[in-house]
């Protein structure tokens, strides 16, 4: 498989800058440095993680929004660690750059720094995967603290951590008011003391994540946070069009629905016609 970039871009070190091995924690924290920005998208599967690997992304996060776009589960609750695992593991083998990082999901680390590393060397033995994410505040500083020491890069996730729908009543903005922002800026400030390597900012004020930006050291990945952060994110179906309804913050750069559809009808219409398939496509004795 390709690992070159088909969309070098000069000047960025990261997007389109490493080839040759995968992208590391020193590689994001280097990129900051040179005030780089970066893209994320999520990746569930062999197929579609090559395309995002041999497009340059340099990390792919196997996001426990699988629970809604391979599941279809309504939120992110049900979803398990054996259901994330195996899709944990077809990234890691399609992929040759790409930094992986598994999001460990609803109650897998919670109860404990004990639990959270049980489970991170499940996702990093069985899927190989490079990281891992984990949702929340100072609450979890004690877990970050545990996997970054026993040599576990944890990416952090603050604002709307939509593993905690039912405690935030709902999708909503999250930061909004100076006490809101305040706290927010707190914990994005222990989860770096902690370790953390990068913290994603989901719906959050603009102006707010641009102050936590500024003041951390480590890169900042948005989604919903607007354009003062270190990175973006966005779930790949999302981006390509191909999810029936999307949040205020995604921008759609393909009409997946639309194609797939069409050649899912092309190819009906062709099997009832007779049309499909033709000598080419059969074998002779
Ligand atoms: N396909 C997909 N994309 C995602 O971005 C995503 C998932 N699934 N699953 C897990 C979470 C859930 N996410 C969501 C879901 C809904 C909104 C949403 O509807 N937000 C409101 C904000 C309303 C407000 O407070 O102003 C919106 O209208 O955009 C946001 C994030 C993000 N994550
Ligand atoms: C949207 C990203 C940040 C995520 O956590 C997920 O896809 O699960
Ligand atoms: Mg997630």
């Amino acid at each position: 498989m390709s690992t070159t970039p088909t969309t070098p871009s000069a000047g960025n070190s990261l997007y389109g800058g490493v080839t040759n091995r995968r992208v590391t924690v020193r590689d994001l924290a280097a990129a900051k440095e040179r005030g780089e920005r970066w893209p994320m998208l999520t990746a569930y599967d062999a197929l579609t993680s090559r395309v995002f690997d041999e497009a340059g992304i340099p990390v792919l996060l196997v996001g426990d929004s699988a629970a809604n776009v391979v599941y279809g589960y309504e939120t992110t609750l049900p979803v398990t660690v054996d259901e994330l695992i195996p899709l944990t593991a077809a990234v890691t083998r399609s992929t040759k750059r790409a930094m992986v990082v598994a999001d460990l999901p609803f109650a897998s680390y919670q109860a404990s720094p004990q639990q959270a590393l049980e489970t991170a060397s499940r996702f990093m033995k069985e899927g190989r995967a490079q990281a891992v994410k984990l949702e929340g505040g100072r609450a979890v500083a004690p877990q970050v603290e545990l996997l970054v020491s026993a040599g576990v890069p944890v990416m952090a996730h603050l604002g709307l951590t939509p593993q905690s729908v039912n405690t935030l009543g709902g999708y909503r903005v999250q930061g909004r008011g100076d006490e809101a922002a305040e706290n927010l800026l707190k914990d994005a400030k222990e989860l770096e003391r902690a370790g953390a390597f990068a913290v994603v900012l989901e719906c959050v004020p603009a102006d707010l994540a641009r102050r936590v930006t500024e003041q951390l050291a480590v890169p900042t990945v948005g989604i919903g946070a607007g354009p003062g952060t270190d990175a973006q994110v966005l779930v790949w179906q999302d981006m390509a069009g191909l999810s029936p309804k999307v949040a205020k913050f995604v921008k759609t750069y393909a009409n997946l629905h639309e194609t797939l559809r069409d050649a899912a009808s092309a190819f009906a219409g062709e099997v009832v016609s007779g049309a499909f398939p033709e000598e080419r496509h059969s074998y002779s004795a």
